[in-house]
């Protein structure tokens, strides 16, 4: 994920003889060769973090050091301004090999990037018009969400407003945009044009859910997307008023919406949740507590499931009086806003009810396909990372005096791991072509494959997960450094297997769909 700007590649135009550079091997007057480019390191050696003598190396000290430095840093270190400017020319008759993909470009290492977006390769669903929408959407989001999610992810502190405001604006409307298809986005102006609301279809959001899970900032993208979950229902089942209200919120990147269900007490177990909505002449009054609130530290909005006497309802309620969040810590960055929520006489009108008395249920039902659907994109999407993280790395680092990938076993771990990663691709590509071909209702049948998919997609990131630690070593489970991602990954990728419903519910939801459908006259 070394991604270059284009106005950090000013580079000294010195030229210099491999006899001169050699000159420069002491300390305090010492040189050295990374791919063709001449650094001055006299200076900046005894400030070096891997020490100052593997620098005065003799393999090192005035002499072309680029295997060994790549074996042991990352290429975005020379990106940095502060180590870039310690470039003072290139070798003569050299030229740089290694080039950092330019922002929004694709990956040209075999398997980074989905094969419909591979050079050379096809696809039944994909059309130019995609690809455009989709080099469009990743410039954009690594220029303004990349290095806002790597800061945030290290601080804790929400997606920052400069990022929402950015993503609203008028001609690009990514906010509307991450709700998929539908009249929302009429009248809007897409990504400066490059699709239309009209032409919008669930291969635009597989595109934008898999773009926006390439960060490999779980806890500040799940922070970033409480409101993907939370704003639903409420598109579906709100009042007019406070659903164009509380849209168009989200849209200008003004005010969030989170999903409040779970509990300490209940989960997926409906019947167990405590919190309790008392029906009175002024409104509902709910008393309760949430658990594991994504985004909720920051939520205007929380859509939250209640016990009443009329049975399960879902009410929208506003943070104001009784409403109180306090942060949990999880695995993750607190980016992620995760909360306990505490409802204490909280008094919500009743047009803030989504769905009729004791019908609460079908309203939080009614996305658990889009959503599964959604967490299964982004998990392939950051999967695939992992892959290339890997590819990478067995390339280059050397042991015993061979890459890597000269060990058997590291081919395999690969093989296994691309395996994975293009099933569950493929497997997600064929189910959003049935969305587009399928009404609202129809779609109800891809509740068992989409939970299978989920389950196996969460399944396999987490053996990649593993595999990647083994070929990173050390790297893998160190938060700096080469293996940065890796032991990020690893640390996350679990989310993904309980958000959602955990994997074995998911599997058996899918088996006992198919049940269903099981022709009674079926004989071996
Ligand atoms: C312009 C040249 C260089 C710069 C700017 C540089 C910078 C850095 C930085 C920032 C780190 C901290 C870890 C990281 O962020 O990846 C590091 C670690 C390290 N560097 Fe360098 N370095 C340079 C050249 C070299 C070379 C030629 C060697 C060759 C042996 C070397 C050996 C190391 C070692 C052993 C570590 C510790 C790695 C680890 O903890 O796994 N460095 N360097």
């Amino acid at each position: 994920m070394s991604i270059i700007s284009t106005s950090s590649t000013m580079a000294a135009s010195k030229q210099f003889t491999k006899e001169e550079i050699a000159k420069h091997n002491k300390q305090g007057d010492l040189w050295l060769v990374i791919d063709s480019k001449v650094y001055d390191v006299s200076r900046f050696a005894a400030m070096h973090p891997g020490g100052l003598s593997v620098l005065l190396d003799e393999e090192v000290a005035g002499q072309d050091a680029t295997e060994a430095f790549f074996g042991l840093h990352r290429h975005e270190v020379l990106l940095r301004p502060q180590y870039a400017r310690l470039q003072i020319g290139t070798v003569v008759g050299e030229k740089p090999q290694i080039v950092a993909r330019a922002a929004g470009a694709v990956s040209t290492v075999p398997y980074a990037e989905p094969m419909w977006l591979t050079k050379g390769y096809h696809s039944p669903y994909f059309t130019e018009r995609h690809r455009a929408f989709q080099a469009a959407l990743r410039k954009l989001l690594e220029e303004v969400v990349l290095p806002d999610a790597l800061a945030r992810e290290e601080d804790g502190k929400p997606v920052s407003q400069a990022v929402w405001d950015k993503l609203a604006e008028a001609s690009a409307n990514v906010m509307a945009l991450r709700f998929g298809p539908g009249p929302h986005l009429q009248g809007r102006t897409l990504l400066g044009g490059v699709v239309k609301p009209e032409e919008v279809t669930f291969l635009h959001a597989l595109i934008l859910a898999q773009e926006f899970a390439r960060f490999n900032s779980r806890g500040y993208m799940d922070g970033g997307n409480g409101s993907l979950i939370g704003l639903p229902p409420i598109l579906k089942y709100g009042r007019p008023e406070l659903r164009d209200k509380i849209m168009n919120d989200f849209f200008d990147g003004k005010k969030f919406t989170s999903l409040a269900i779970s509990e300490a007490f209940a989960g997926s177990d409906v019947s167990g949740m405590k919190t309790f909505a008392t029906k009175t002449d002024k409104g509902w009054v709910v008393n309760g507590t949430k658990k594991w609130i994504t985004g909720g530290m920051v939520a205007s909005y929380f859509t939250v499931g209640c016990r009443s006497e009329e049975g399960f309802v879902v009410l929208v309620i506003e943070r104001g009086p009784g409403v109180e969040t306090k942060p949990i810590k999880t695995a993750y960055s607190s980016a992620a806003g995760t909360a306990f929520v505490t409802f204490d006489n909280v008094l919500v009108p009743f047009e803030n009810q989504l769905g009729e008395d004791g019908q609460g249920l079908l309203v939080i039902l009614t996305n658990f396909n889009a959503e599964r659907w959604g967490m299964a994109a982004a998990a392939i999407s950051a999967h695939r990372v992992i892959v290339e993280e890997c590819l990478k790395w067995a390339t280059q680092r050397k042991v015993f005096g061979k890459p890597l990938i000269s060990q058997a076993v590291i081919r395999a771990k690969l093989a296994a791991m691309i395996s994975r990663v293009e099933s569950a691709q493929a497997w997600i590509e064929a189910i959003t072509y049935q969305m587009i071909n399928m009404s609202h209702e129809q779609q109800a049948k891809l509740a068992g494959q989409i939970g299978l998919l989920k389950s196996f997609a969460t399944k396999t990131a987490q053996e990649t997960a593993e595999d990647a630690v083994q070929i990173f070593g050390g790297r893998g489970i160190t938060k700096t450094g080469m293996g940065k991602h890796i032991e990020h990954y690893h640390r996350t990728v679990v989310f993904d297997a309980i958000l959602g419903g955990a994997e074995d519910v998911l599997d058996d939801l899918g088996v006992r769909q198919a049940l269903r459908m099981m022709p009674k006259n079926a004989r071996l």
